[in-house]
């Protein structure tokens, strides 16, 4: 038997114990948002104390000793950062007070970006509780860990309830707002073109995004009928109900932003022969933009692909989607009968790839 000495077996056991309380720590993250303690130390106008905070957040008197901890995780884990200050009555004593980062600026609500929201609802019961199947559905026939727990599809459950759906559409729109931060780099890739089906375009946010920089193309929306429920169309961005495995408009380009990543191979490659019919009727040379992750290993920091192949395992206990590397993206394509492309890193965790008939 191999000599493990007790150094390594302890540093095993902290990785083990990480691990196994990983929960501990993103339902310490929900309490901060839900407690709304982000954008009680941005309305307070400097970095706060802790009695400061159990006043604001109005804390339960017996229970305002724990806060302290609360932040110290928060702290440890990079949510928020401590400045140690002299007291203006004791110059011999340091009072501790609490600021954001940039982590959670992004959880303001009122900030543009903003991924409140999105954090919402990552915790709804739905998704923390559809994870807990896993092991039993790999025993099972289901499609997804999330249909051993409700019985039905994610798309189903969302269509079922209007709360569900309402928050996890804010949730993508949040995440879209992040593109305002990169939209400029992106200009290139849409110019030139008159047309565009975002397919999966939920609620129009990117659109909205892009059209106020290009104000001549002309932005269509598919999504699901319940998805574009109640969305009025504007001069330049129309919404259409339907299924993109059925039909998709003819444009000079169609937009898969966040979508393929929630569909096994054959799925896809129906989506994309979908698109190379939608964009061959324009008679230009039009092309596929897909902004989705490609997981690099091998080019990339540990944090970044541990994020990636989070949001890998999310994809397949929801919708038995996958995030893909450069070379599973390929296959697609070429599978879906396109010659080549192009893929250009984002920043974060998408990518950019443009794909050619
Ligand atoms: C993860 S969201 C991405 C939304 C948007 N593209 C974004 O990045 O913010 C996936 C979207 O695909 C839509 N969708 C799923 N199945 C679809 C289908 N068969 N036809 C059209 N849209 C579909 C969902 O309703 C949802 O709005
Ligand atoms: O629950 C999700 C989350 C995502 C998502 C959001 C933001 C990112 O930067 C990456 C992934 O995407 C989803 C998705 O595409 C889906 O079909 C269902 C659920 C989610």
């Amino acid at each position: 038997m191999q000599k493990i000495d007790a150094e390594e077996l302890f540093q095993a056991q902290t990785l083990l114990y990480n691990y196994t309380y990983g929960f501990i720590g993103s339902m310490c993250l929900k309490s901060a948002v839900h407690l709304g303690i982000p954008d009680v130390i941005s309305n307070h106008g400097q970095p706060i104390t802790i009695p400061e905070l159990v006043s604001a957040l109005k804390i339960d008197p017996n229970k305002s000793g724990y806060v302290y901890r609360l932040m110290r995780l928060l702290v440890h884990a990079g949510f928020f950062a401590i400045t140690k200050v002299t007291k203006k009555d004791n110059k011999e004593e340091e009072e501790v007070r609490y600021d954001l980062t940039p982590s959670s600026r992004l959880l303001l609500k009122e900030n543009v970006p903003t991924l409140s929201p999105f954090v919402r609802a990552m915790f709804h019961p739905a998704l923390v509780h559809s994870s807990e199947f896993l092991a039993e559905w790999f025993h099972k026939s289901e499609v997804t860990p999330f249909n051993t727990a409700f019985g039905m599809s994610y798309w189903e459950y969302l269509s079922q309830n209007q709360e569900f759906n309402g928050l996890f559409n804010e949730a993508m729109i949040s995440d879209s707002g992040m593109m305002n931060l990169v939209i400029k780099n992106c200009k290139s890739v849409f110019e030139g073109l008159n047309s565009l089906v975002d397919v999966g375009g939920g609620k129009g946010a990117v659109g909205r995004i892009v059209s106020e920089e290009l104000p001549n193309l002309h932005w269509t929306v598919l999504d699901l009928p319940h998805v574009v429920a109640n969305s009025p169309d504007s001069t330049n961005l129309k919404f259409v109900g339907g299924d993109m495995f059925q039909f998709i408009p003819s444009a000079d380009a169609i937009l898969l932003k966040l979508i393929l990543h929630a569909f096994g191979d054959e799925e896809c490659v129906k989506v994309l022969k979908k698109c190379r019919e939608a964009i061959s009727n324009t008679g230009k040379k039009g092309k596929v933009i897909i902004i989705d992750i490609v997981i690099s290993e091998k080019n990339e920091d540990h944090v970044l692909t541990e994020a990636k192949l989070l949001f890998d395992m999310l994809m397949m206990v929801l919708v038995n989607g996958k995030e893909r590397e450069e070379k599973e993206w390929e296959k697609l394509f070429l599978g879906a009968g396109f010659s080549h492309y192009k893929i250009t890193p984002l920043f974060g965790m998408r990518s950019l790839i443009e794909v050619y008939p």
